[in-house]
């Protein structure tokens, strides 16, 4: 369940006096989402998502609220926050950070087909076409220096294998730079569950808590794990190829990101593997009830370890023409 902070209609309603958006009709907590605390609002304006922030501090959220009005406003579709009367995206209630955006339409897909990985991956080439330009910096929070002391903690809990595979891979991962690499805001967790769907439309990329500047091809890489692969770990072909010719179609990779596309997998995959390994073995308070298998994502790795340089043949072979020369 969701609702780690409970809000009342008396409390509602003063609080919507705060914005230009009509008055209170009806609010309901929503059940998805394991981070934050999400209500739907609707109002005589219109249908919102109230986001109550549980585990960020103040400071950092201006740059997830400023960067979906950003990509809202240039056309991606993400929820455009409403700004309060005097013009801030990010206010109070009950205690924590809150911030009221646009509810859109539609609903996630558990088994997305390749016109669904076709529109995700073009429209993150759009995304990450504007985002180069978007001017905030926020550092990346799950990145190798955080994998390194998730991986300390790990030796007391996983078993040998288990740190045989993720030391191997931290050794593997510190010879990897990304100094090369164009760079913007990246979404950095867009899982299937983070995106809507309304009949056959992508209507919505939701959730842009984990945002930060980070290379642009660790964002597809993300998203290409999670997108197109089954239960098992086993990539399914006719979803990849969809999700990344939708990608390439609208950005190319340079030459660079192509070298290193191989590594950037296996980084995504580690990403997930440590975060849902950290869960497993050192649960949060009650929110974390709901575990996420890491099982999936050491497949996941173990995959893109295996296949080494083949997973570049792809993107260098269907590469638009102008990108290779
Ligand atoms: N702008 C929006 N429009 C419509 N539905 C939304 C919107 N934002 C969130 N939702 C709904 O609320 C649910 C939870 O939101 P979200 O994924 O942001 O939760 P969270 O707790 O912040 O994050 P996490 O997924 O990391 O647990 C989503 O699955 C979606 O159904
Ligand atoms: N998308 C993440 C959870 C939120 O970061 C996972 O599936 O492990």
């Amino acid at each position: 369940m969701s609702v780690f902070t409970k809000v009342d209609t008396e409390q509602l309603a003063a609080f919507l006096t705060r914005f230009d958006c009509g008055e209170l009709v009806e609010h309901r907590g929503i059940a998805a989402g394991i981070e934050n605390t999400n209500y739907f609002v609707t109002t005589t304006g219109g249908r919102y998502v109230l986001t109550l922030f549980e585990n960020h501090g103040a400071d950092e959220l201006p740059f997830f609220l400023d960067l979906m009005a950003y990509l809202a406003e240039h056309d991606i579709p993400t929820a455009h926050p409403v700004p309060t009367r005097d013009g801030a995206y990010l206010t109070e209630l009950n205690g924590k950070p809150a911030a009221l955006v646009q509810r859109l339409t539609g609903a996630s897909l558990d088994h997305p087909d390749p016109a669904a990985c076709a529109a995700i991956g073009h429209t993150l080439a759009r995304f990450h076409r504007v985002s180069t330009d978007f001017p905030e910096y926020r550092a990346p929070d799950r990145d190798l220096a955080w994998a390194e002391t998730v991986a300390r903690q790990l030796h007391e809990k996983a078993s040998d294998d288990e740190l045989a595979l993720l030391d191997d891979e931290l050794a593997f991962q510190r010879g990897q730079s990304r100094a090369d690499l164009p760079r913007g805001a990246i979404h950095a967790d867009l899982f299937r569950d983070n995106a809507l769907f309304d009949h056959g439309e992508l209507t919505g990329i939701i959730d842009l808590y984990y945002a930060c500047t980070d290379a642009l091809a660790y964002d597809l890489a993300v998203t290409l794990n999670d997108w197109c692969v089954d239960e098992r770990g086993q990539s399914r072909p006719a979803e990849r190829d969809a999700l990344l010719a939708g990608y390439l179609a609208e950005r190319p990779l340079s030459r660079a990101e192509q070298a290193a596309w191989p590594g950037l997998l296996r980084a995504a995959a580690l990403r997930f593997w440590v975060s849902r390994m950290q869960d497993q073995y050192f649960p949060r308070a009650a929110e974390m009830t709901y575990i996420k298998d890491p099982t999936p994502f050491r497949r996941i790795l173990e995959a893109h370890r295996a296949a080494g340089d083949r997973t570049r043949t792809w993107i260098e072979s269907n590469q638009p023409d102008e990108a290779n020369r």
